[in-house]
């Protein structure tokens, strides 16, 4: 295995030694009777405490639109460099748009050896338009915009019944998310790994930790490397028609810790591998804190409250190339209570 530089280690955890990533079906957060939802709720709630990454199966997304999205975004980044600047991210004004290889640079400061396309929610309402939040630019490509909406439409409500699924295991009320995700800020990432036959001991993704409540990946590799309670990367696998699961920062800090944001990486693997993350947030104001009655579970952290939406802007701040630009140039600021990378999980920063 590869060894990249690294942060360091936190030794507090509630995560386990697992060896392979636990598997939820999810179908009983479907069914019309309480009792069902809740047992699924404790299996979901369990492998999120235990591992912070899980596999899930049950959900409603077809195989069809996996492969609709698969092939156009194949079709999308087999373009030439130049007609993919055309879409460039740095000149849209919320954050969407082409990432070109290098763009993004997480806390090591490797480069990671991607590209991808980032499309936001696509609020399309003038009031309230924030830097992470406004009308997704979308492509001149021939149906790339209702392929991905499609998905990304499919996805989010799958995030939401997952968010009612963390709302029963957290003993709330199941409908507690809904009203703090009217419009949340919720990125969906076409991440492409290009085909390397000399792929051996570059990271494709380094470690990190997502920013939002959870994630929904779907790979169409392997890869994806997760590190367990002992600090070990331990391999997440393709599984055929299941999705991953993960927690990110702010569920860690309204769960007060009981979920723990986990950190992962991609190794990058010889094969092209294309992988699609939604990340599901809160609403852009939401104050992200404990959740009152919750008991801490890390005696190591006291969560300072913030913004959603300013969270997620000052990570993406401090990791794209175009707005380090600006912040060095003066032309934006970090928002008030940034967090510096890599500040929760079980990975902090040395
Ligand atoms: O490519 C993957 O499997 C994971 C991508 C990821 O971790 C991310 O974009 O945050
Ligand atoms: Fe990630």
């Amino acid at each position: 295995m590869a060894t990249f530089s690294e942060p360091v280690r936190n030794p507090v955890t509630t995560h386990t030694c697992f060896q392979h990533l636990p598997l939820v079906d999810i179908s009983g957060l479907y069914a019309p009777d309480l009792p069902t939802r809740q047992a699924t709720a404790r299996a979901l709630g369990q492998a999120a405490h235990e591992a912070g990454f899980l596999y899930i199966t049950g959900h409603p997304l077809q195989p069809a639109s996996f492969q609709s999205l698969v092939d156009i975004t194949r079709a999308y980044f087999s373009q030439p460099l130049d007609r993919k600047m055309q879409d460039y991210i740095g000149q849209s004004s919320n954050h969407s748009g082409y990432v070109p290889m290098g763009e993004e640079q997480f806390a090591s400061g490797s480069i990671d050896h991607k590209e991808a396309y980032d499309i936001g929610y696509d609020y399309l309402t003038e009031q309230g338009r924030r830097p992470m939040l406004g009308a997704t630019q979308w492509p001149d490509f021939p149906g790339f915009k209702s392929t991905v909406q499609a998905y990304y439409r499919e996805a989010l409500q799958l995030g939401n019944t997952l968010f009612r699924g963390f709302a029963l295991a957290l003993g709330l009320d199941e409908d507690y998310f809904e009203t703090i995700t009217l419009n949340p800020p919720s990125q969906l990432r076409l991440i492409h790994y290009p085909f390397n036959l000399a792929a051996s001991d570059k990271p494709g993704i380094g470690a990190h930790t997502d920013y939002e409540c959870f994630t929904i990946l779907f790979p169409t590799q392997d890869g994806l490397e997760v590190m367990n309670g002992a600090g070990d990367w331990i391999d997440a696998p393709v599984i055929e028609g299941a999705l991953v699961v993960n927690i990110g920062d702010m569920m860690e800090i309204l769960s007060n810790g009981y979920f723990m944001a986990t950190s992962h990486r991609v190794r990058k693997v010889q094969q092209e591998r294309y992988s699609f993350p939604l990340f599901c947030a809160c609403d852009y104001d939401t104050l992200i804190q404990p959740i009152a009655g919750l008991k801490p579970h890390r005696a190591d952290k006291l969560y300072q409250p913030l913004y959603c939406g300013d969270h997620l802007y000052a990570q993406t701040i401090q990791t794209f190339a175009y707005l380090k630009k600006r912040l060095a140039e003066g032309q934006i600021r970090l928002p008030q209570n940034a967090q510096a990378l890599s500040s929760f999980g079980h990975l902090t920063q040395s």
